[in-house]
Formats: structure tokens, C-alpha cells, sequence
């Protein structure tokens, strides 16, 4: 029998409570645990040769296989929080199937990560020993948990990112033989980036580099 993870179950999608002081909270990037969310900076990613220097770019390239210059425009920003916006107003022609497979592009997405920052992703997700991880968000429950009381102790969530960092950390403290350092692409149709399949992801990072098309002017 096939084991699924805590995320991919169904019955695993309603709320949680964590007490803020007693996990490891993912909120602001300039933070001791910012690395760990996706807008921060300083993790590059390469993706068929392609510069995508955030993993929210690329999370959010991932809803428009279809649409390349949408996709294009979303990897050239240099904001992470840039490239969250100018997916919103083509939302509505994200893949047809994205909010069943959303959970798992962001777990490709953070694996490609890891990947590809071996060592400093890697170091600080080892950091969070066996705590947990949230992230602590104003609107998001789903993918992070929010602040319920005045006192700002209490956040409640689905908590998705956070889960699925502890999942991948688990998987990290097995890794003696650097598995995660290779990420074979997603299962799912359609995982296109510019027009071609998304091919298997690896540690190294090239220097030929092709850049995305709005750095070149
Ligand atoms: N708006 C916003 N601000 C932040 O500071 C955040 N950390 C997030 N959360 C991230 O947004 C991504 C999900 O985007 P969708 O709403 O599914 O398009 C994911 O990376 C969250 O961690 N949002």
C-alpha cells in the first residue's frame, strides 16, 4: 500500500493551533527563519536553463503552463511579491486542475529549493531541529496559520508551506547520499515552463544561464 503524507490527505485539511512561542514562525524574510519562506531572496533557482531567482516566481510560473508569456513575465521580476502580483490578474486561467495539484507543485517547488541551495536551505531547515514550522500569515489559512488573539499568541491554520517544510526537512536528516540534491519533474500533465516539459532538476547550477527575457533589454 502506498503511504501518502499528512498533506495529501484529505481528512488533513482542517485547522490547526500552534502557541506562536512554541514553534518556528515563518513570517518576516529579514528574520532568523525568513529564508524559509518563498518570497525570500538570495535562494536562485534554474529551471531548463532558465534564472528564476525566487521559488514564488517559479510556484506561481507553475499555474500558467499554457500561457508562456505569462509565465515569462512572472520570472522576470525581481520582487518575489512583484511576481505574486502579476499572476493575480490571470488567476482565473490558472491550470483547470490547480487547486488539486497546488500542494503538489509548492512541495516540487521547495524541493527545487533544497536542490539547488544544498547547503544554506539545507542548514537552516536542520536549524528548526524537530519543531514546528509556521507560517504566519494576515490573510492566508490555508498555506499559513493567522493570529487569532490580541495577545498574538495563538495562530490557526492549515498551515500547508509549514507542513510540507517539516516534511522535507525530515526527509533532509535521511539524506546522507544527497538524493534531494536531484529533483525529477512532477507527475502531473502540462508541467511546461516556456513552451517545454520541465525537465529533471539538479544541484548544479549552470553558468550559461539563459536569462529571463525582460533582463535583457
Ligand atoms: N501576499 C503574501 N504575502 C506574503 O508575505 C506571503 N508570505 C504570502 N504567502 C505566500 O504566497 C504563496 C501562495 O500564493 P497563492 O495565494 O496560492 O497564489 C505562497 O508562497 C505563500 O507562502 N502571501
Amino acid at each position: 500500500m502506498i503511504s501518502r503524507s499528512s498533506v495529501d490527505r484529505p481528512e488533513n485539511s482542517q485547522l490547526r493551533t500552534y502557541v506562536r512561542s512554541e514553534v518556528v514562525v515563518v513570517y518576516k524574510t529579514k528574520e532568523a527563519f525568513g529564508g524559509l519562506s518563498n518570497m525570500a531572496a538570495g535562494y536562485p533557482l534554474q529551471i531548463n536553463g532558465v534564472r528564476i531567482l525566487t521559488t514564488e516566481a517559479l510556484y506561481q510560473a507553475c499555474r500558467f503552463p499554457h500561457m508562456p508569456d505569462v509565465q515569462r513575465e512572472i520570472i522576470g521580476q525581481h520582487s518575489p511579491m512583484t511576481a505574486k502580483m502579476k499572476s493575480k490578474p490571470h488567476r482565473k486561467n490558472s491550470r483547470p486542475d490547480w487547486d488539486e495539484v497546488r500542494h503538489k507543485v509548492m512541495r516540487w517547488c521547495l524541493r527545487v529549493k533544497l536542490a539547488q541551495n544544498y547547503e544554506e536551505f539545507g542548514r537552516l531547515l536542520l536549524a528548526t531541529r524537530s519543531q514546528p514550522i509556521v507560517e504566519q500569515s494576515r490573510k492566508d489559512d490555508y498555506w499559513g496559520a493567522k493570529l487569532v488573539d490580541d495577545a498574538g499568541d495563538i495562530l490557526v491554520g492549515q498551515n500547508v508551506l509549514g507542513r510540507l517544510l517539516m516534511e522535507l526537512r525530515e526527509k533532509l536528516k535521511d539524506d546522507t547520499e544527497g538524493v534531494l540534491k536531484t529533483v525529477p519533474p512532477l507527475g502531473i500533465s502540462d508541467f511546461m515552463l516556456l513552451g517545454k516539459p520541465i525537465e529533471t532538476v539538479t544541484a548544479n547550477l549552470s553558468r550559461d544561464v539563459q536569462k529571463p527575457q525582460s533582463d535583457m533589454f
